[in-house]
């Protein structure tokens, strides 16, 4: 990845994410679509935005039995990704398929503890500990599947990298000092999420929303 910024394009519409993208492709290494981009356009949508030659990070969180995964996974192939998400609490094995039906040189990464939960939410759902002790038993279950990173927040990567030194670290949740947090709960900027180790930084609303996208992304990496 040269430029370790990624754009969150999130919107169901088709033509705001191209226009979006081509805003703010000079400051950013990559793109990142999810489940609203994917959900309302689908594969062709995803081939359209290739079209604007940035690697696509595709953000579909997918969670299931083994071979539901994999067979997702081997469905994506074609639109030759640069990264794809599973969740780390789908299991090891559920890891390994999904990694082993990716497309040559896919990060395939595991979704720890989503950035929008704290302590409370985790015991909720009944979880227990805190969310760094999570994601590192996380972090160590995605090492072992072989795949190729996880995703976390900036609070906890440093300790995950420590884990995990050849490990590939996605952090969202990222946030501008100043900025709306929206629904995120475990937060970093984006120059303190770099220091902590992160291999890309995956950033939404502060620049999707902002009135001029492409001034956001350029004074974001300017701090980088
Ligand atoms: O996998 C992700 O990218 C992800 C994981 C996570 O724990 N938290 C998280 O916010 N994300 C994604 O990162 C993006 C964050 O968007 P903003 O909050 O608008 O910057 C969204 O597209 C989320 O789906």
């Amino acid at each position: 990845m040269t430029r370790p910024l990624f754009v969150a394009i999130d919107t169901p519409d088709l033509d705001r994410a191209k226009a979006l993208a081509a805003k703010v492709r000079h400051h950013v290494g990559g793109i990142k679509l999810g489940l609203e981009f994917f959900c309302a356009n689908g594969r062709s949508g995803v081939r359209d935005m290739a079209a604007l030659d940035l690697p696509i990070f595709l953000d579909l969180k997918l969670h299931d039995i083994p071979n539901t995964v994999a067979k997702a996974v081997q469905a994506l192939r074609p639109l030759n990704p640069a990264i794809i998400t599973v969740h780390a609490a789908g299991g090891r094995a559920m890891m390994e398929d999904a990694k082993a039906a990716a497309p040559e040189g896919c990060k395939v990464v595991g979704v720890t503890v989503l950035t929008s939960l704290d302590g409370d939410d985790l015991a909720a759902i009944g979880v227990g500990g805190d969310p760094h002790d999570q994601v590192l038993r996380l972090a160590d279950l995605a090492r072992e599947a072989g795949i190729d990173g996880i995703v976390c927040s900036g609070q906890e990567v440093k300790a995950a990298k420590q884990h995990w030194p050849g490990g590939f670290f996605v952090v969202p949740g990222v946030r501008p000092a100043g900025s709306d947090a929206g629904d995120q709960k475990r937060m970093m900027t984006p120059r303190a999420a770099l220091d902590a180790g992160a291999s890309v930084l995956v950033v939404g609303r502060p620049i999707t929303q902002a009135e001029d996208p492409d001034a956001a992304a350029r004074t974001i990496e300017a701090t980088l």
